[in-house]
């Protein structure tokens, strides 16, 4: 890969590449715009086949944050890290601390929090060298798992799609279709169960799929046969790409909305749902209430107000879906359309030279 051509054509800023002999730590954090203000995204612990690959899922993650954060209203800019290492043998306490000098290095340019790999313990580490990490501890008036807050953000983006599907937000004797009962949809199916939604659920782990199935009554189906259920709703909330061309044939719902990012396998699948009529709930609006919440420990965790903002995700998507149709575009161009706006207007107006200008990190 030619790395400053690709920075180049998707405006990347900065590339950070870290390296502790003693701890092990190979971490890459990507900068990718911080218009809004410093770029928030998690920290990601994977085992990537190269360092190539590693540097491009580090990029490509940076500017889905860029795109979510924006979606979300905050005045943040988009960031990623990935550290090259498995989670389950290769963390040690020393690797975080030393990732979190490399943090604070950059002066709040870039704050982290969890990811696919790390957990709260692993914030508390990196909090000990650098006060730029979110989704720490509550014992530190910190917000902790982000995981439960997304759900309750998924739950309502998932209201506004049927409004938007079948003009009337109830869920009550509506049936949705779950794929992965983990952290975030076990929280969902909730709320969901809560508002007399009937639930069919799939998940690789059996002992998941019991816990939905004794909890809420749920109908269990194999993996491979979710996407063909009769149902109202089809909610992925476990891996990427799962709207592809074998996948879209079989869907009988009207409306896709789940935690999982990167949904679609490439746009070309976007374009194919919006022509076939079915509401899509762009991912990065709908799963943007962990952002939010960690987010929210910038200006002093207040969990009540962290909640109110996390359902303006439900306002987030009926303005996506009113794009989508007064441009007569796929939602997913409709919310890129939306994140890019707020981008370009604050670019526009930031002109005048400020020595110590007021930010979001100026609370802290
Ligand atoms: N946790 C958050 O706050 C958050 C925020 C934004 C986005 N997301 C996204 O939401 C999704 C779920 O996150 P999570 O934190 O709940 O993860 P998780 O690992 O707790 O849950 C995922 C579940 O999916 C299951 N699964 C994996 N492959 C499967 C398959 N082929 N078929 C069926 N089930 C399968 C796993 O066994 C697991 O139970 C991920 O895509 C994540 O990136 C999470
Ligand atoms: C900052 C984190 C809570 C981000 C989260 N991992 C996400 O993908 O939205």
């Amino acid at each position: 890969m030619e790395i400053f051509t690709y920075m180049e054509s998707y405006d990347y800023e900065q590339l950070v590449f870290c390296q502790d002999k003693n701890s092990g730590l190979k971490a890459i954090i990507a900068i990718h715009d911080t218009t809004l203000g410093p770029a928030l995204g998690g920290t990601r612990m994977w085992t990537y086949d190269s360092e190539a690959d590693a540097i491009e899922d580090a990029l490509r993650l940076a500017k889905g944050m860029t795109y979510k954060n924006a979606a979300a209203g905050l005045n943040l800019g988009g960031g990623k890290t990935v550290i090259i290492g498995d989670p389950k043998k290769d963390k040690n306490p020393e690797l975080f601390r030393a990732f979190g000098r490399y943090i604070q290095s950059l002066n709040g340019r870039y704050i982290t929090a969890e990811d696919v790999g790390t957990t709260v313990q692993d914030m508390d580490l990196i909090h000990m060298e650098t006060d730029f990490v979110t989704g720490i501890s509550p014992e530190f008036g910190s917000s902790g798992n982000p995981s439960p807050v997304t759900a309750y953000g998924v739950y309502k983006g998932i209201k506004a799609a049927a409004m938007e599907a079948y003009g009337n937000d109830s869920l009550e004797g509506k049936t949705v279709a779950v794929q992965g009962v983990g952290n975030v949809a076990y929280t969902m199916c909730e709320y969901l169960h809560e508002e007399g939604a009937k639930l069919i659920v799939t998940d690789i782990n059996k002992e998941a799929v019991q816990r939905a199935v004794d909890a809420f009554g749920a109908e269990a189906v194999g993996p491979d046969d979710i996407y063909a259920v009769d149902c109202d709703i089809y909610a992925p909330c476990a891996l990427g790409a799962t709207i592809n061309d074998d996948t879209i044939p079989q869907l009988k719902a009207k409306v896709i909305a789940g935690s999982a990012n990167n949904q679609l396998k490439s746009t070309e699948h976007g374009d194919i749902i919006h022509e076939k009529g079915i509401v899509y709930a762009p991912d990065y609006v709908i799963n943007s209430g962990g952002v939010i919440n960690v987010a929210d420990e910038l200006n002093g965790y207040n969990q009540h107000r962290a909640m109110k903002k996390v359902e303006t995700i439900y306002d987030s998507l009926t303005r996506v879906f009113e794009i989508s149709r007064r441009d007569n575009v796929p939602t997913y161009v409709a919310a890129d359309r939306m994140a890019e706006e707020r981008i370009k207007s604050v670019s526009t107006s930031r002109s005048q030279f400020l020595l110590n200008g007021h930010h979001t990190l100026s609370r802290r």
